[in-house]
């Protein structure tokens, strides 16, 4: 049986703190994202995902946003290496959790920048946004590491954004949906679904049609309950105010039989 597991990691006390690059900085309330961050996982486990915490980092103001330090593709879990600086110490705390899962672990290296945040997959496709924190040789590096698995790795600009996960995600059937005025090149992806709001862009597969999405984004999950989906609302605007997105905050392991 494919797994079911998904890897959270608890808010740092120094939250507030987190980079924010292309928006204002306003204020974040610590308590109100405690609350939200567990709404969140209670959302991942309500819909059948076993939710496993990654050792706290409360060094590391940006730690909850697990996605962007790890990428899985099958059992390998490509350890990333962020590329902003102070976000580097998140990782080590996610290797060991992956490994003790049984993962095998490969590595983003020196000159290598990759944020998970940066990587969509779409079946055997994955997509990797080359941006302000994904340089070119963290995408040779991670074509290096899934190609020979199997992938086929599509590099995508993005400059408008933080990461290609905060311009695009994908519905179950591989429909990219995005919103346009955020995205670099949207005539790369083949089938695509411009959606309304920006945070409408982002959705995690909860399974079956069962979308988990951001309360700021009532058009677009009003748009996706007319396509025959049921949109899951999450508030995560404590989140949303360092550009977090309802994807950063889990990583998913669907493809481990252990
Ligand atoms: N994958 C994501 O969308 N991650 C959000 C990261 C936000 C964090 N404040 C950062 O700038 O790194």
């Amino acid at each position: 049986m494919p797994s079911k597991k998904a890897l959270v990691r608890h808010p740092s006390p120094r939250l507030a703190e987190g980079l924010v690059t292309h928006i204002e900085r306003e204020r974040v309330d610590a308590d109100l994202a405690v609350e939200q961050w567990e709404a969140y996982v209670q959302a991942l486990r309500t819909h059948g995902w076993e939710t496993i915490e990654v050792d706290p980092a409360d060094d590391c103001p940006d730690s909850v946003f697990v996605e962007d330090t790890v990428v899985m593709y099958r059992n390998v879990a490509l350890i990333a290496r962020p590329g902003a600086e102070s976000r580097r110490e998140e990782t080590a705390g996610v290797e060991e959790a992956v490994a003790g899962l049984g993962c095998s672990v490969n590595w983003i290296w020196d000159p290598g920048t990759l944020d998970g945040g940066d990587v969509l997959k779409i079946g055997d496709t994955v997509y990797v946004g080359r941006g302000g924190r994904t340089n070119a040789a963290g995408v040779q590096q991670l074509r290096a590491a899934f190609e020979p698995l199997g992938a086929r790795v599509v590099a995508v600009p993005v400059s408008k954004v933080l990461h290609l996960k905060t311009a695009v995600t994908a519905l179950p059937d591989g429909t990219v949906i995005g919103h346009i005025p955020k995205m670099d090149a949207p005539s790369l992806f083949a089938r695509f679904l411009p959606v309304p709001e920006e945070s409408g862009a982002h959705v995690v597969l909860l399974g079956g049609d069962k979308l988990l999405m951001a309360a700021s984004a009532p058009k677009t999950a009003e748009l996706f309950a007319d396509l025959g989906y049921e949109p899951v609302v999450v508030d995560i605007s404590e989140f949303e105010k360092l550009e977090g997105c309802v994807t950063c905050l889990s990583v998913r392991l669907r493809e481990l039989y252990v």
